[in-house]
């Protein structure tokens, strides 16, 4: 890989990641490339990477190319494939709004969960369609050291185990996955995360997020939270016809979530550019060999 690779860094509630404008899909980026990216001591740092591409230059995203224009190709930081990424999708719309690509206003992004609708507000907030969750049956135990916690199963698209601790901090450091069982209701991995009460309709969570560690934010495990939260609140949405709107904390800020009555789910938050630059080909080369 020897061609030069412009790239910038943006967060999202502290959820940060290294962004690779490709409009026609012409960089390589496997899976130890973007580990090297996302290195926060000998790469430029990052818990993901988002790789800008065209529709309808990506294989998995050609189908959707009718309906959005923009792929947001989301990788973990160990290089692992997800299926979407909430926060991540929000710096994505912003960068397309920066680079001139789009206005603000409602811009639909494909990504490997769907064509997601994002509507981005003048005041620097954007607000992402996020879609249905879902809450598959499945009793799911957490464990950290020797405290374990049942946690209800979320599917935001990505898979997501949600535990009601007393206390964030008998999460624990979180250097590590938390062990859960059994293993076959996640096959592919999970993220998981740890609960407490602020008030009323207002948590507060940290997330140990499969493929990038303890993150300071998670906009899928945010609007995982909710709805596991709304649930155990006896608040469903679909069948009283009332939205139920929740205020999640995260280590790197705040989420707006709102379950509105056909299920669909609404998240607001703040989306940062902080830096671009270009990736020296020459140090790239050596971090692959
Ligand atoms: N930080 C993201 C989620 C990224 C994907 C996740 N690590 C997974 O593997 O499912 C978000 O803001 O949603």
């Amino acid at each position: 890989m020897s061609q030069r690779i412009a790239f910038l860094k943006g967060h999202g509630t502290e959820n940060d990641f290294v962004i690779v404008p490709d409009p026609e899909n012409v960089i390589d980026l496997p899976p130890a490339a973007v580990a090297a990216l996302c290195d926060r001591r000998a790469g430029i740092g990052g818990d993901g990477l988002l790789h800008v591409v065209r529709s309808a230059a990506h294989p998995e995203a050609r189908a959707m190319a009718g309906r959005a224009e923009w792929f947001m190709d989301y990788r973990n930081a160990d290089g692992s494939i997800a299926e979407m990424c909430g926060n991540g999708v929000r710096v994505f719309a912003h960068y397309l709004q920066r680079a001139g690509h789009t206005t603000a206003g409602d811009l639909a992004v494909a990504t490997r969960g769907g064509v997601k609708t994002v509507y981005i507000a003048g005041n620097g907030d954007i607000t992402v369609g996020m879609g249905k969750a879902l809450l598959p049956e499945a009793e799911v135990t957490v464990s950290v050291g020797e405290r374990s916690w049942p946690a209800r199963n979320v599917n935001m698209g990505n898979p997501h185990a949600v535990a009601f601790v007393d206390d964030l901090a008998h999460a624990g450091n979180l250097f590590t996955p938390p062990p859960f069982s059994p293993a076959s209701v996640y096959p592919d991995g999970v993220n998981v995360e740890f609960v407490v009460e602020r008030s009323p309709r207002h948590v507060a969570m940290r997330v140990h997020e499969r493929g990038s560690g303890e993150t300071r934010s998670c906009g899928t495990g945010a609007c995982a939270v909710a709805v596991a939260t709304a649930r155990r609140d006896g608040a469903d949405p679909a069948l009283t016809g009332v939205p139920a709107t929740y205020t999640v904390d995260v280590p790197g800020g705040t989420l707006v979530i709102t379950e509105h009555p056909d299920g669909e789910i609404e998240m607001t938050g703040p989306a940062v550019i902080v830096a671009e630059g270009e990736i020296d080909p020459e140090w790239l080369a050596t971090a692959l060999r």
